[in-house]
Parts: structure tokens; sequence; C-alpha cells
């Protein structure tokens, strides 16, 4: 198991951030944390990553428990947090060479890791610039190189692609694709076309707990299996629609287009063909919706608050 968090929890002052919180990584691959502002996904990663002590509960890296012995821990983490712990006035090789002594490799070994991580960040050519003349996307890069120098199993992500301008994110995915193949990382944002762009898992927080947890395939399929999108060029009224067996709700998102939320049963689309013939209607499309995900997200967010 690359990480096990066992029940974590966290109170600041009089209330909790996070509550039993329960993640299990065992494969490689990018799992992505995904919540809304406050929704415990920073606190939730400062207390893997070592930087917050829980108030509650247990965190194992790769099977070492993160309290008993964190030096252990913390060699098999690397971090990247909300902002990123860059000096600006140093140049990027000095900059890596400080973090790889902070991580304790060896001193040999140093120069040839400072050399590997800038080549696989693709700033090798910037080596000798100070940070504070990079661009953004660059010293996210920077970045992304400290938390990897290491070579840890995992890697911590709080929002990575955060604040990037479409070229700088197109790239910054690809890097932390390319980070994946060696390494398992744990990614946060509160954007889930992002999550579902990168992840193969995902796990959504609320309020401070975990509201969802599988697979990005297995949250898809439910995303598509409880709406349709029809359109109707003699739509009919909402109560009609609603008389469909199975119809559970119905949305009209333009005088012809219509979202229909159903009980699950795949039949419905059939249903739809033989209603919409009977009366008139003129379906002219049906299709699964997958606009819908951002709308499920809030769903499971509210079921939980
Ligand atoms: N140092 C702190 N002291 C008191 N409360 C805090 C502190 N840090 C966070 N909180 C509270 O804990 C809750 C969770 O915050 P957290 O930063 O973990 O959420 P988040 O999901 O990372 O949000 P964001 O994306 O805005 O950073 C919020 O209600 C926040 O106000």
């Amino acid at each position: 198991m690359i990480l096990k968090t066992e029940n974590l929890s966290h109170r600041y002052s009089s209330s909790w951030a996070i509550r039993d919180i329960n993640i299990e990584i065992a494969e490689h691959g990018i799992i992505g944390l995904l919540g809304s502002n406050g929704a415990g996904k920073s606190t939730t990663m400062n207390i893997i990553c070592g930087t917050l002590n829980q108030t509650e509960g247990n965190v194992y890296i790769n099977g070492i428990d993160a309290r008993k012995d964190p030096e252990a821990a913390k060699r098999e983490i690397g971090f990247l947090p909300q902002t990123p712990p860059l000096y600006t006035d140093l140049t990027i090789d000095e900059y890596l060479t400080y973090c790889a002594n902070l991580r304790l490799i060896e001193k040999h070994k140093i120069k040839p890791a400072v050399e590997e991580v800038k080549e696989r960040c693709g700033i090798a050519h910037f080596s000798s610039r100070l940070i504070k003349n990079l661009s953004g996307g660059y010293r996210q890069r920077v970045g992304i190189a400290q938390s990897i120098i290491h070579k840890p199993k995992l890697v911590v992500m709080d929002e990575p692609t955060n604040g990037l301008d479409p070229n700088q994110l197109i790239e910054a995915r690809k890097l932390i694709r390319e980070i994946s193949q060696e390494h398992t990382v744990l990614l946060s944002s509160h954007i889930l076309s992002e999550i579902n762009l990168l992840c193969r898992e995902i796990i959504m927080v609320e309020s401070g707990r975990i509201v969802f947890s599988d697979t990005m395939e297995a949250f898809n399929n439910y995303s598509k299996a409880s709406t349709v999108l029809v359109t109707l060029e003699n739509p009919p009224s909402k109560e009609d629609l609603q008389q469909v067996k199975g119809v559970s709700s119905v949305e009209f998102l333009t005088p012809t287009q219509v979202r229909i939320y159903y009980d699950g049963d795949p039949d419905i689309r059939e249903r739809l063909v033989t209603a919409s013939v009977q009366y008139g209607w003129r379906l002219t499309e049906i299709g699964f919706d997958k606009g819908l995900l951002d709308d499920i997200f809030k769903q499971l967010s509210s079921q939980h608050a």
C-alpha cells in the first residue's frame, strides 16, 4: 500500500476541518482529490506530507507509520504545496541543490540528481536563471522538480494546475502524466473536469468528509446512468414528460433541449422514443449527458453538507 490513511481527522480550533478521511492507494497512477474551496483538501494533504499534525487518525506511507517514523515516511513523499516553496533569489541549480541536501541525498549523488530532474521537468536550459525571472509555468516546473528530486514513491500536489494559462496548463498536465509513470501522484483540484482529464481515481471531499471515492470510470458511468439529453422539436410541458415511466425530474436547458433525470433503468430511452411518436414531440436527438459532471458534484456535495 503506497498510502493509507485511517480515520484522519483534524480540528484547527473548535471546529473540525476534516473528519474520518480514509484513503487507500495501492497502485501507480494519478489520484484526484476533488473538493470546493474549504472542503479540506489542503488540510488532508498537509497531514499526509507531515507538515501538519493530525488531531486524530493515522497515516501510513509505503507501510511506514508517519507519526512513529516521520523521517522514513518523508523519504517516500514529495510535496508540492499550494504555494510552492521557492527561493526566488536562487538560480534553478542552486535551489535544486539546496532541496537535494534537505532531502538527505548523498553528497556525490546530488549533482546527477539535479541534472536528471531538470531534464525530466524540461528546465535544464534555464539552469542558471534566477527563479524570480521565470514565468509562472516554469516556476511550477521547478516546484514539481523539487517534489521528485529524491525519487519518492508518492508525490502530493496541491492544486498544481491552478492559475496557469492555457498553454502552461497543457504542459503541466503532460509533465504530471509523465511523472505518474514512475511515481504515484495524489493531486487536488476544485475543478471536476481537471480531475476527469488527469486522474484514474477520484476522491471527492466536501465539508471535511469523503462523499465519493472510486475510479474515474465508475464516476463517469454513474453520471451517465442517471441522465439523458434529448432534443424535442415540439416539446410538451415538464409535467407531461414526467409522466413517462422512470423519469424522476426534467430540466429544460433550451426551449427544445431537455435534460431528463431517471431512475437508472436503461429502457428509458425506448420509452421516451415511444412517447415522442405517440404524442408528436418530434424527438430528433437523444444521448448521454456528459456535461452533467459538475452538477453531480454539487448534488453529492450538498447531500453531505
Ligand atoms: N490554519 C487554519 N486555522 C483555522 N482554520 C483553518 C486553517 N486552515 C484551514 N482552515 C479551515 O479548515 C477548513 C478546510 O480548509 P482547507 O484549506 O483544508 O480546504 P481546501 O479544500 O484545501 O480549500 P482551498 O482550496 O480553499 O485551499 C476550512 O473551513 C478552512 O477555513
